[in-house]
């Protein structure tokens, strides 16, 4: 594995976070990536080359990735279908060609025209964020994560350990799933809660004041349900372009539960009520928080800081000195914890151990969830 060649086509928040991973496994390995814009320099794919993180950026994908071992295709799903058939009169036999993008199908169904499902391994990390780019990517993005992988009829075993051992090796959970299963489970669990988070939040804009009332009282659990409205509007567009079927199947039955709801609230119809919010809260509940989920476990402590210049300041250079590194820090304000508290976003559990053991022997308030 050390020694192989790695090519990526798009080059963001998912693409720059698998070369880090990789960079970091394999110091050896030739990691590649293409500038599809020939003629204006690519900001990310030059600082990921200054970073030592690529060996070489090609404006011509038949110069630099006939050698890949591996090629990852990175960008939004329907450009990721795009390049297969330019990638077919190129790549070795032996290359695993294989994607990242969020929908299965489309990607399969082009593969399948090509003629490329001995080289084709469908991939789908599950994890990232609402925030897109280079600049946004983590060499510990996909760890503790589930990375579905999508083999064909036609992957032999030993591609599908490759890419198997790889993605272990990158700290994530391969699951093998077949195509139409993976687009049918995201649709409902990834899919469609970010249509209903962009469109609640497009409901508060075109229903707020002059004054924007709304907009300055938005938080607790508004802002809990839509932060991934703030996602890559090109890449939902091309999911809802490409998972249509599955998605509009939920988004449907989600349609009919809300007109249930409206209904009852006409009639009113108490006990329909209470069992919406009983039968949610339960089975919300029974979603294990602390073990491995669908999405990358988040390592998060809460703790009460004192309101004054410097507080942060302060718990961030005991981490720092103690060499645990934070993944994230703010302050949140909800009706849970009263006053606001801080809360710190480690890389992982035992990092996160480390910070409570700490911050406790210096008599930080610490609430573990
Ligand atoms: N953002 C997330 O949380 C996750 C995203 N995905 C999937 O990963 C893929 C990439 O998403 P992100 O990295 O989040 O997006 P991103 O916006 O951070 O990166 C996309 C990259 O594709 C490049 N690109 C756009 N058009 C291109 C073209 N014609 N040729 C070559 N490159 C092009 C962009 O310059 C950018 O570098 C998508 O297919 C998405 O569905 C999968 C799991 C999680
Ligand atoms: O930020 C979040 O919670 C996400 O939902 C990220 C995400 C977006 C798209 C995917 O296909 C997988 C994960």
């Amino acid at each position: 594995m050390g020694d192989i060649t790695a090519g990526f086509i798009g080059f963001g928040l998912i693409g720059g976070s698998i070369a880090r991973a990789m960079r970091e496994l394999y110091p050896n390995a030739t990691l590649v990536a293409y500038n599809h814009n020939k003629d204006v320099p690519n900001k990310s794919l030059e600082l990921a080359q200054e970073e030592q993180i690529l060996d070489k950026i090609y404006t011509d994908l038949s110069v630099g990735f006939s050698k890949c071992d591996i090629i990852f295709l990175c960008a939004p799903v329907l450009t990721n279908i795009e390049y297969l058939k330019q990638l077919k009169s190129i790549i070795k036999p032996s290359c695993i060609l294989t994607d990242v993008g969020s929908v299965k199908g489309n990607i399969h169904e082009a593969v399948t025209n090509l003629d490329l499902d001995a080289n084709f391994i469908g991939g789908h990390p599950m994890a990232g964020s609402e925030k897109a780019g280079f600049i946004n990517s983590n060499s510990k993005l996909l760890e503790n994560a589930y990375y579905i992988l999508t083999p064909t009829a036609k992957t032999s075993d030993k591609k599908l350990e490759f890419i198997y051992s790889l993605v272990e090796d990158m700290g994530a959970l391969p699951l093998i799933l077949d195509y139409m299963d993976h687009d049918n489970i995201v649709a409902a669990i990834s899919h469609v809660p970010h249509i209903i988070a962009a469109s609640l939040v497009n409901l508060v804009k075109k229903s707020d004041s002059g004054d924007e009332k709304m907009r300055a009282l938005a938080a607790g659990g508004f802002k809990d349900i839509t932060r991934i409205a703030s996602s890559s509007p090109i890449m939902w567009q091309n999911i809802c372009l490409t998972n249509t079927k599955s998605i509009k199947g939920f988004l449907d039955q989600y349609i009919l539960s809300l007109q249930d709801i409206s209904s009852a609230l006409n009639d009113p119809n108490e006990d329909f009520l209470y069992e919406v919010f009983d039968t949610a809260r339960e089975y919300r509940d029974s979603i294990p928080n602390k073990a491995i989920g669908m999405m990358a476990k988040i390592h998060e402590v809460y703790l009460d800081i004192i309101d004054e210049a410097g507080a942060i300041a302060t718990i961030a250079t005991i981490l720092a000195s103690n060499n645990i590194s934070i993944k994230n820090i703010g302050i949140i304000h909800n009706r849970e914890f009263q006053d606001g508290v801080l809360r710190i976003e480690f890389y992982n559990e035992e990092s996160s151990a480390q910070a409570v053991d700490l911050l406790r022997k210096y008599r930080y308030t610490i609430y573990e969830r």
